[in-house]
């Protein structure tokens, strides 16, 4: 009989490795499978997940650690793959397996998760529910699953495999209050370490350990992606007035072409200009990618400024951009974009910095840890965003301190032009304009201080057409005397002007795997 509580005990906040070789492969035989098995046990494992009834004993009578036993079948009419049939659970309870693992997602099935539970407790063996949402593990566990792993999450539905795990599936099985043991891509020991801060239980970890060919092709696809020769990029860049397309290979620009953006986003007529625009330009590019104004989260699109551009809510522009190209389209924001542009090719290269373009409007963004930040929701960075409380009055930064916000200033004192006719009369020392730069650059290096507060980046990089206009760092860096010496970070102005948008989106969309 094998005691639930002694099993559980010897498990809790311990490594499981699964010893699954890639089918017919050099490591597909039961030798190989008990010396993966050996080799994990010596190295402190405490449990093991093991494939196919020969395996499960051949383990079994090598190792003394637990056995998570399962039998992988491809059957007719049905999806489901991990012990879906009732005679391998007696099988598997014969050959040794102390946990035995079925598919527990709601898809069609030869045999009720309910029956082959209650056939593996029959047996007097623990069940291992392996589900895919929060629904199936609350099912499994009302039909008597002892255990519930997060195995199949990113396996049972229509989409592409993440490639990351699943930690908030961990999270929320974690609350229903039964052990959950996280499996499905631990590929690093910091993943894995992340599982059991979540509220794993255990960790089971496979490929990164006993699939050689898995982890040969992770590494080789790094290494030659990163030296592979620059290959063009098509990449847009969609403003509020203007949409450029430009061939891109790193940080040269091929060719480029610029229409306005027509006043409705996402009709027809929308759809036909942007393929009129890059006509004549196919075969010349494998990827694409797009920096758009405006929020951008998973694939799709939406106003952040309904003043700059009015697109239509969560308007799918991977989607249709995909259906135009005939290819996957990468899409951020522009000033994200532009922020990875300055990284990779500008003035942040290597460092943790953050970026700030100054236009017409205020954007930003942040990389850190070498990987560009876009947030839950694509806000990471928008510091133009930042609500300012004036007395009565609660306004963003971006309607203050922006070329916009300068101008109307102007207008205010009575005066004719934009953001640079008031740069060129603080130059020339006339008061009202220096009062108006001196406004704007006081509430934006607040804005800057409060950045570098929080999040401490190496540099910041002040770009945009206001930004890299004549004396606005001058006025800037004074604005920020102001500020304790800890809290003034170090700037430095773009390096790629208007173009890091597009260099940084087409960078993003030429690295990725
Ligand atoms: C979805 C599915 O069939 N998963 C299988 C379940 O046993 C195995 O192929 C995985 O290797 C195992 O879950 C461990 O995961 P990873 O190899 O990602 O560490």
């Amino acid at each position: 009989m094998h005691d639930l509580k002694s099993i559980l005990a010897q498990l809790k906040g311990r490594l499981i490795v699964s010893c699954q070789p890639v089918p017919a492969g050099p490591f597909d035989t039961v030798a190989s499978v008990v010396a993966y098995a050996r080799a994990a046990e010596s190295a402190g494992a405490a449990g093991l997940r093991i494939e196919g009834r020969a395996n499960v004993a051949g383990v079994a009578g090598a190792s003394r650690l637990p056995v998570i036993g399962l039998v992988k079948r491809d059957l007719d009419g049905s999806p489901v793959r991990i012990t879906p049939l009732l005679p391998d659970v007696a099988a598997l309870a014969e050959a040794g397996a102390a946990i035995i693992a079925v598919d527990a997602t709601d898809r069609p099935r030869p045999v009720s998760v309910p029956a082959l539970i209650a056939e593996i407790k029959r047996h007097g063996r623990l069940a291992m529910a392996d589900i895919a949402t929060e629904d199936e593990a609350r099912a499994a566990l009302a039909a008597g699953a002892d255990i519930v792993g997060t195995t199949m999450s990113g396996y049972a539905g229509p989409g592409p495999v993440p490639k990351e795990p699943d930690l908030g599936l961990v999270a929320r099985c974690a609350r229903l209050g039964a052990p959950v043991f996280a499996e499905g891509r631990y590929n690093t020991p910091e993943a894995a370490g992340a599982a059991i801060r979540a509220g794993a239980d255990a960790v089971v970890v496979g490929s990164a350990i006993t699939r050689p060919e898995h982890v040969t092709a992770w590494f080789r696809q790094a290494v030659e992606t990163a030296a592979r020769p620059p290959a063009p990029v098509l990449a847009f860049d969609i403003g509020g007035t203007k949409t450029l397309a430009a061939l891109v290979a790193g940080r040269a620009i091929l060719d480029r072409r610029v229409m306005p953006t027509p006043a409705v986003v996402g009709g027809d007529a929308w759809s036909d200009a942007m393929a009129g625009l890059v006509a004549g330009w196919g075969g010349r590019y494998a990827r694409a990618a797009a920096a758009v104004t405006g929020l951008v989260a998973g694939g799709a699109w939406s106003a952040l400024n309904r003043e700059t551009l009015d697109i239509p809510r969560e308007f799918p522009l991977a989607g249709k951009l995909a259906a135009i190209l005939g290819m996957p389209v990468e899409i951020l924001n522009d000033a994200q974009a532009a922020t990875w542009g300055e990284y990779r090719f500008g003035a942040g290269q290597g460092r943790d910095m953050a970026f700030l373009t100054v236009s017409s409007g205020i954007g930003g963004g942040l990389v850190l840890d070498g990987r560009l930040r876009r947030g839950a929701r694509g806000l990471a960075g928008s510091l133009g965003q930042l609500p300012v409380v004036l007395p009565g009055e609660s306004v963003r930064l971006e309607t203050l301190a922006s070329g916009f916000g300068m101008a109307r200033a102007a207008r205010a004192a009575g005066r004719n032009g934009d953001a640079r006719t008031v740069l060129a009369a603080a130059g020339a020392a006339e008061a009202w304009a220096e009062d108006i730069l001196h406004t704007a650059t006081k509430r934006l290096a607040a804005a800057i201080a409060g950045l570098q507060a929080i999040v401490d980046p190496e540099r910041i990089v002040i770009g945009g057409g206001v930004g890299l206009a004549d004396g606005f760092l001058d006025g800037l860096l004074e604005a920020l005397r102001a500020h304790p010496e800890v809290m003034v970070p170090e700037l430095a102005l773009a390096e790629l002007g208007a173009d890091a948008g597009i260099i940084g989106a087409a960078d993003i969309a030429a690295s990725a795997p």
